[in-house]
């Protein structure tokens, strides 16, 4: 907001955050001269309630939005507590990071990203209104919900996720240090978000415990499959082992079919592009070097990802770019001395 030059004031209960946050150009510490148009409360799920409500009876700002994770619980609590629901707006930009804080922040986290906005026939139109010029500003997509069916709907996409990665990441714990040295890009994929802070999902969870239950039980089904399968994959009877390969490809097939439909970047079908592999030496400037590359080459990247070797100081960066593009980049790449790999 600061960037797109919006006057941004910033509390905190720790002060320290707040002279980070400040340092780093995403506002003033200073305190503002009246109220404020719009508040915007990005504190853990079970404090929300009690912020918007202080922040009303002190008269901090005209209209109030919350960003956290659950969004039924915090518009409950905030009428339990005497506050004004007409100037709420519950919201949840849907991006995150799995570090928080404000040195994990980025200034284009919310670009062509859903933006929900639950708002209900009492909301006030004007804090609507401020809401969406909020949401523009940060490059946005809004989607409006309702509160329980945005719930149900994170419950799916984002709270279970969360607790299968840990699951998956909790295995290894005690594992074998020549079990865990061979981890690749599979498990690197499936495991980020184990690395987010605990304190913060257990509230979230907390919060939405039911709609969790019910996707994870769903889980749980194809778990015992899955295991069934895998078991009958390894019996001496020939049919047992056909009946096994069916259910382990029938899972295989319908994670397929899912996975197709996770839009791709800035909400539209994901693209299907081509990765032109390159060997890097873990050196500064190496990869500033790689992209003017590419730059040069009149190639625009569209995704990159690295991986590193194991026990080497060198890794791949794989560059995604569109399918016409890739001969151009791997010829222009090899030119300027850099070794490709093939996938
Ligand atoms: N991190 C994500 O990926 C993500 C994405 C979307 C929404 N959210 C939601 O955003 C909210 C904040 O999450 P975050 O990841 O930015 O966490 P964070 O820890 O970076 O920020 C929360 C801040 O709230 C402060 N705080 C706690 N209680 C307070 C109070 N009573 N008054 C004022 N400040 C208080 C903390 O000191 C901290 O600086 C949560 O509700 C979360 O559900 C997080
Ligand atoms: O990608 C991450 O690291 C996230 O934290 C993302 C994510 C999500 O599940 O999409 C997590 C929780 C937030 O409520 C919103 C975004």
């Amino acid at each position: 907001m600061t960037a797109r030059g919006v006057r941004v004031h910033l509390r905190d209960t720790d002060p320290q955050r707040i002279r980070t946050a400040a340092s780093l150009g995403a506002g003033t510490d200073a305190e503002p001269d009246g109220p404020v148009d719009l508040a915007v409360v990005a504190v853990p799920p079970a404090h929300v309630a009690r912020v918007v409500a202080d922040v009303q009876r002190l008269g901090l700002a005209r209209g109030c939005i919350d960003v956290a994770s659950v969004k039924g619980g915090p518009r409950r609590e905030l009428r339990e507590l005497g506050g004004d629901p007409v100037a709420y707006l519950g919201s949840h930009p849907m991006s995150g990071r799995e570090q928080n804080g404000p040195l994990a922040a980025t200034a284009d986290l919310f670009e062509g990203r859903p933006w929900v906005l639950t708002p209900t026939p009492e909301t006030d139109t004007e804090v609507l209104n401020l809401a969406l010029e909020l949401i523009a500003l940060c490059g946005a997509v809004p989607v409006v919900m309702d509160a329980d069916a945005h719930d149900r709907a994170v419950a799916l996409v984002s709270h279970t996720p969360q607790l299968l990665s840990s699951m998956i990441a909790a295995r290894l714990e005690s594992a074998d240090e020549t079990a865990v040295r061979l981890c690749g890009q599979g498990i690197r994929d499936v495991t980020r978000i184990a690395a987010s802070d605990p304190d913060m999902w257990v509230e979230i969870l907390a919060a939405n415990p039911g709609p969790v239950a019910d996707v994870l039980a769903a889980v749980a089904g194809d778990l015992d499959e899955a295991v069934r399968a895998l078991r009958a994959l390894d019996s001496a009877d020939e049919e047992k082992r056909g009946g096994g390969a069916a259910g382990i490809e029938d899972v295989l097939r319908r994670g397929n079919a899912g996975r197709a439909r996770v839009p791709g970047k800035h909400g539209q079908a994901p693209a299907v592009y081509r990765t032109v592999a390159v060997l890097i030496s873990d050196r500064p400037g190496e990869l500033a070097r790689i992209f003017a590359d590419a730059g040069a080459a009149g190639v625009n990247i569209e995704d990159v990802r690295i991986e590193h070797a194991t026990g080497q100081q060198a890794g791949h960066v794989q560059l995604m770019v569109e399918p016409g593009a890739a001969s151009a980049l791997e010829s222009a790449l090899r030119d300027r001395g850099w070794s490709l790999r093939r996938l």
